[in-house]
């Protein structure tokens, strides 16, 4: 659906902020671009959304060009939403802010009911549709911005540091949403440095450092190698690394939860004794 062939892009004649990278996006994944602070992530979103345009190399929408293409016209087919939503939200109410989209595109007063009413239907929002939307909580706001960005109805969704200052009942409704949109086919890219949350929802991961695409395969892979990820500055899932070191109890399907209660109190006994003797000596 998208694809980048040998891509660079530089801010400043001497810096190389994104180096040779090709990707494809294939319709209806769901995929996660993780990697340390500054190492290009979101820098390759503005290259999606043509928002900026490569120094070198080739981006294409479903096989056209994106070299003459307008951030207006990318609008249409990639939504974009922002790590703060207050820098998106100017309406006021929640079916203006959602119907605004739609409007500047067009559509005709029966389309806009209509994506709106879906787009607030599928977010939970339609019963604040008349709501000011800076009195929403930071969840129903991040919703709102969700809400937006399907009302024009996108191929791709794209969400930066979705996560980010949500607690966690807001979290699970996030990754509940998500969960339902991917199902209903929207292709979903995040940009996140929250690893239990794409652990629990991506299925593909791409990995950026320094500018340079350094992993592209499934989020089971991502985690298969635990010293490579702190090169990359990622952090592996609690979830992964308690069944990972599970395993070094030789978990069987019949061990019972007292036996593995056990295993695991001897096991940090053990642990506690060799500490112990270490600082005697
Ligand atoms: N507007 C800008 N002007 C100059 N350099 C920039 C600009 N925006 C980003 N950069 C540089 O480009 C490189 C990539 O930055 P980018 O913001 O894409 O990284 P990131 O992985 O998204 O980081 P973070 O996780 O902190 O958001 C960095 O070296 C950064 O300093």
């Amino acid at each position: 659906m998208l694809e980048l062939k040998n891509v660079y892009f530089s801010y400043k004649a001497q810096s190389h902020d994104i180096h040779d990278v090709s990707l494809r996006i294939n319709p209806g994944e769901f995929l996660a671009i993780v990697g340390r602070n500054g190492s290009g992530k979101t820098t390759l979103t503005r290259l999606m959304m043509t928002l900026k345009k490569p120094t070198k190399g080739e981006l294409f929408f479903q096989g056209n060009s994106l070299a003459t293409a307008t951030p207006a016209r990318m609008a249409h087919h990639i939504g974009y939403v922002f790590q703060n939503p207050d820098r998106q939200i100017f309406h006021d109410t929640v079916a203006e802010e959602v119907a605004y989209g739609p409007k500047q595109i067009g559509c005709t007063s029966e389309q806009i009911k209509t994506f709106v009413s879906q787009a607030l239907e599928v977010t939970g929002l339609s019963p604040l549709a008349s709501a000011y939307p800076l009195s929403l909580s930071k969840g129903q706001k991040q919703r709102l911005t969700i809400a937006s960005a399907l009302a024009m109805q996108p191929k791709i969704l794209i969400l930066d540091e979705p996560t980010s200052g949500q607690d966690a009942r807001e979290r699970a409704q996030l990754l509940q949403l998500l969960l339902k949109l991917h199902q209903q086919g929207t292709t979903i890219l995040l940009v996140t440095h929250d690893m239990e949350f794409l652990s629990s929802c991506a299925q593909r991961a791409i990995v950026m450092k320094k500018g340079q695409k350094v992993f592209d395969g499934t989020v089971t892979e991502l985690f298969h190698d635990t010293n490579q990820l702190a090169d990359w500055g990622l952090i592996e899932p609690a979830a992964l690394k308690i069944s990972r070191q599970l395993a070094a109890f030789q978990v069987s399907q019949t061990t019972s939860i007292s036996e593995l209660g056990d295993q695991v109190a001897n096991r940090l006994r053990r642990n506690d004794d060799h500490a112990k003797n270490s600082t005697h000596h």
